[in-house]
């Protein structure tokens, strides 16, 4: 699949989860180029048909996007709920398991998410896989130390890379944090593994959301499919 088409997939997905938001609700509103098509239809229909919704952004780059259309946008602390979250993911399996973090807005998208009534992720179909854990694990790690902490993961056999930008600085979150990826091929284990990930010291949280989402608006050629998560 080409990128034009793929695009074309998280386009589909990002317009039929786009549905999900109607008049008065608060909406959580996730992060990357899926998202991005998504909150372009929102913005649309702010603009074009006159939807009213509340947005909680889990990244700055969504929050600029939004606040451009005119979609109102208030911090997570000022809501007592959040109706539904929509955001992309990495990877998903036919558990619900899953990886988020590819760009690097893991810590807000995790809070956001447990904070909402249902989760909803739009995602391609190169997304939903048999086993997670092809796609690099981001972690989130606190600067001071974080070397140690990548000695650590070395030792465990977690295969860490610190993750740089263009310019080979680290990429930092919105919490001026660091991401190293995991690159573990496969997750057989990903209980297991988010246990010891977030007792390890220094790290702030791991990309596994496990068992969260309820709904996966896949973009497929045939027309966005949706799983539904019946173990929740
Ligand atoms: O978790 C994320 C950002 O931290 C994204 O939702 C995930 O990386 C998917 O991104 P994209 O829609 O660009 O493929």
């Amino acid at each position: 699949m080409d990128k034009a088409q793929q695009d074309a997939l998280k386009k589909a997905a990002g317009i039929e989860a786009a549905k999900l938001v109607t008049n008065g609700m608060i909406a959580g509103l996730g992060t990357g180029s899926t998202v991005r098509f998504l909150v372009d239809e929102l913005g649309r229909r702010v603009q074009e048909e006159g939807l009213q919704f509340t947005g909680v952004t889990t990244s700055r780059r969504t929050q600029e996007q939004a606040e451009g259309y005119g979609i109102k946008i208030v911090d997570v602390d000022d809501v007592d709920h959040i109706d539904v979250t929509i955001d992309g993911a990495d990877e998903v399996d036919k558990n619900f398991d899953g990886i988020k973090g590819g760009g690097a807005a893991l810590l807000w998208e995790k809070i956001v998410a447990t904070n909402s009534n249902k989760i909803v992720w739009i995602v391609d179909e190169s997304k939903v896989v048999d086993t997670i854990g092809a796609f690099p694990l981001p972690v989130e790690v606190i600067p001071f130390g974080a070397g140690h902490v990548i000695k650590k993961f070395e030792a465990k056999g977690y295969k860490p890379v610190l993750r740089l930008d263009a310019d080979g600085k680290e990429v930092r979150t919105d919490e001026n944090n660091f991401v190293v990826d995991l690159h573990l091929g496969r997750i057989d284990h990903p209980r297991e593994l988010a246990e010891d990930l977030i007792n390890t010291v220094g790290v702030v949280e791991h990309g596994l959301f496990l068992n969260m989402v309820d709904t996966v608006i896949v973009g497929d050629p045939n027309g966005p499919r949706v799983m539904t998560n019946g173990n929740k």
